[in-house]
């Protein structure tokens, strides 16, 4: 491999190599990544995050495991049915069930992909399946023949792949490739591999697994020891022609292999690397501040690519440097992955045009309703705040869908603290059927009080898992995020609230999931046939 000029100051899009077998980008946050503990979405934050990722420019993005649970599936579905660019992908065991749900979750997909994986260690065949290494071989080979006679395009992932046996591997691949399977994917499941072990086992299986020059290899590293994405390049380098990462590297356990990083060590160091992404490296900093704000997770400042921090430069020698030449401390321009230009400064007397710029810059197309209803929010939020932030704009960008109706609306509320005597809440809500209902609740916190009062108003029980509050802008007068987690019906739910007033952010957020919860179980009664009557 080359090496690059180290005088070479900065990589941009004009600097790509012009390859023709590009390492295709395959994108599971929607799945590994939303499987995580705290990444949870829901339907609507699924669809969102996913039309972003086409334009990202991801080729196969994997939404689901619709396998997993109806809401999983009916992600998968309206995905598919969306998507116009990117191959959409549903994660499936090795279980004739499983691949019939899955393709039927990607009926309306324009070009879809089932992705089966089975485990082929020693420790997982014999702990974990209870299977010879024959019957693993023989359940891979039906299942990947049962899914092509459903989907042209199927990929197979040997579980723990970097713990399995050289010579089986080989073995099992070349037979699910010729049982149809076009991707060949070797999982670090447990992030256990090296740089150096990873890019010997591609070079390995691309030598000795019959029929090679066929597969398309794929890399899916996990971060256990923090090397998903070096060892994610290492098999880039041995010859993989596909990656699966996901969006700042979120994903089971310490994550999977952060998306931007790979694709900007791919384009700084491009005539190291040879081979190029198709990605649109300018969205990947909207991107990931999207996901961050669907999730709820604040990234780390010094998060590479994408954080706050990785541009940033305060020490006095640094800046010296970056005076005479920009060079001197930056490997690629803050631009060059979508961080927004000149910061205009936005308040109560800005207009539409400059509230449209700025969304667009931070990666939010509006249409014209949809602006008017962010400017009107915008508009309001000013007359209570000097400036505007971006994660301000962020936060009305995504705080206020029309895609995310009632029932339920906040019409007033009042929260107190008592000090060494806890809080109390009270808030009148008002339903689409036109009730209005007014409640009261104390609590160890206004938080807890409010949220209690949100359950008492609207009859929904909130089991709470987790609250969290970000701030979504700078300043005294700074937004909050307010995440709140329920567990209930064997399933999370993930509501989200925006305020300068922090027990307001959390009253929405409560109201958030209540309505959630309503809404699942008014679909639910719509479902179900009426009952019949039976004469005694
Ligand atoms: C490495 C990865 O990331 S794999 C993806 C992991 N993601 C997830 O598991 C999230 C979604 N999972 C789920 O919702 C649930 O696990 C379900 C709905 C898929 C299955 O639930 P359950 O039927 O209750 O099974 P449970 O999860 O307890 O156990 C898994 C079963 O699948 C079997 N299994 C595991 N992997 C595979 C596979 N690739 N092919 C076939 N069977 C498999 C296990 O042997 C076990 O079988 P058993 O029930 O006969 O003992
Ligand atoms: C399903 C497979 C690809 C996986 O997620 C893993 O092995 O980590």
């Amino acid at each position: 491999m080359n090496q690059q000029n180290p005088t070479s100051p900065r990589a941009t899009d004009d600097d790509r190599v012009a390859v023709d077998d590009h390492v295709r980008v395959f994108d599971t946050t929607l799945r590994d990544g939303e499987q995580a503990p705290g990444f949870s979405m829901n339907r609507s934050q699924k669809i969102r995050l996913a039309h972003a990722l086409e334009e990202l420019g991801v080729d196969v993005i994997e939404a689901g495991f619709p396998q997993a649970s109806p809401d999983d599936f009916a992600a998968v579905a309206q995905i598919a049915g969306e998507l116009r660019r990117s191959t959409v992908c549903g994660l499936s065991r090795c279980l004739p069930g499983d691949i019939e749900t899955t393709a039927r979750a990607l009926e309306k997909a324009k070009s879809a992909r089932i992705h089966l994986f089975l485990s082929t260690s020693p420790l997982h065949r014999e702990h974990k399946l209870g299977m010879s290494k024959q019957q693993v071989i023989d359940t891979a080979v039906d299942a990947v023949r049962r899914a092509r006679a459903l989907c042209d395009d199927v990929e197979f992932s040997a579980e723990d792949a970097l713990r399995t046996e050289h010579d089986f591997l080989a073995e099992i691949f070349s037979a699910v490739l010729d049982a149809g399977a076009v991707t060949l994917n070797a999982p670090d499941t447990v992030g256990y591999t090296t740089p150096t072990e990873v890019a010997e086992l591609f070079a390995w299986l691309r030598a000795n697994v019959r029929g090679a020059e066929r597969a398309v290899f794929s890399a899916h590293c996990h971060d256990d020891l923090g090397l998903a994405v070096a060892n994610s390049l290492a098999a880039i380098g041995a010859g993989a022609r596909q990656v699966e990462c996901t969006i700042n590297g979120i994903g089971e356990r310490a994550g999977n292999a952060a998306l931007e990083e790979i694709v900007m060590a791919l384009r700084v160091r491009a005539p190291h690397y040879a081979v190029d992404t198709r990605i649109d490296a300018r969205r990947l900093y909207p991107t990931s501040r999207l996901l961050s704000r669907l999730t709820g997770q604040a990234l780390p400042r010094n998060k590479a690519v994408v954080g706050e921090n990785a541009f940033a430069h305060e020490s006095g020698i640094h800046q010296h440097g970056m005076l005479k030449h920009r060079g001197t401390y930056e490997i690629m321009r803050a631009e060059d992955v979508g961080v927004p230009p000149s910061r205009l400064v936005l308040g109560k007397h800005s207009g539409r045009h400059a509230l449209r710029q700025r969304l667009e810059e931070l990666g939010y197309t509006p249409d014209e309703d949809r602006l008017g209803v962010i400017f009107d929010a915008f508009k309001q939020l000013a007359d209570r705040k000097r400036e505007i932030h971006d994660g301000d704009l962020e936060a009305l960008a995504l705080g206020r869908d029309p895609d995310q109706p009632g029932p339920w609306r906040i019409e007033q509320l009042h929260a107190a603290s008592h000090l060494r005597g806890g809080a109390s809440a009270s808030l009148k809500l008002r339903h689409d059927d036109g009730r209005e209902v007014s409640e009261a609740a104390i609590g160890d916190g206004p938080v807890d009080a409010v949220v209690r009062a949100v359950e008492r108003a609207t009859g929904e029980a909130l089991p709470l898992t987790d609250f969290r509050i970000l701030s979504a802008s700078e300043g005294g007068d700074a937004q909050g995020q307010a995440v709140l987690v329920v567990d209930r019906e064997q399933r999370q739910w993930c509501g989200h609230g925006w305020s300068t007033d922090i027990v307001e952010a959390a009253a929405l957020a409560a109201l958030d999931v209540a309505n959630a919860i309503a809404r699942d179980h008014a679909r639910q009664t719509r479902k179900t046939p009426a009952a019949k009557v039976v004469n005694a």
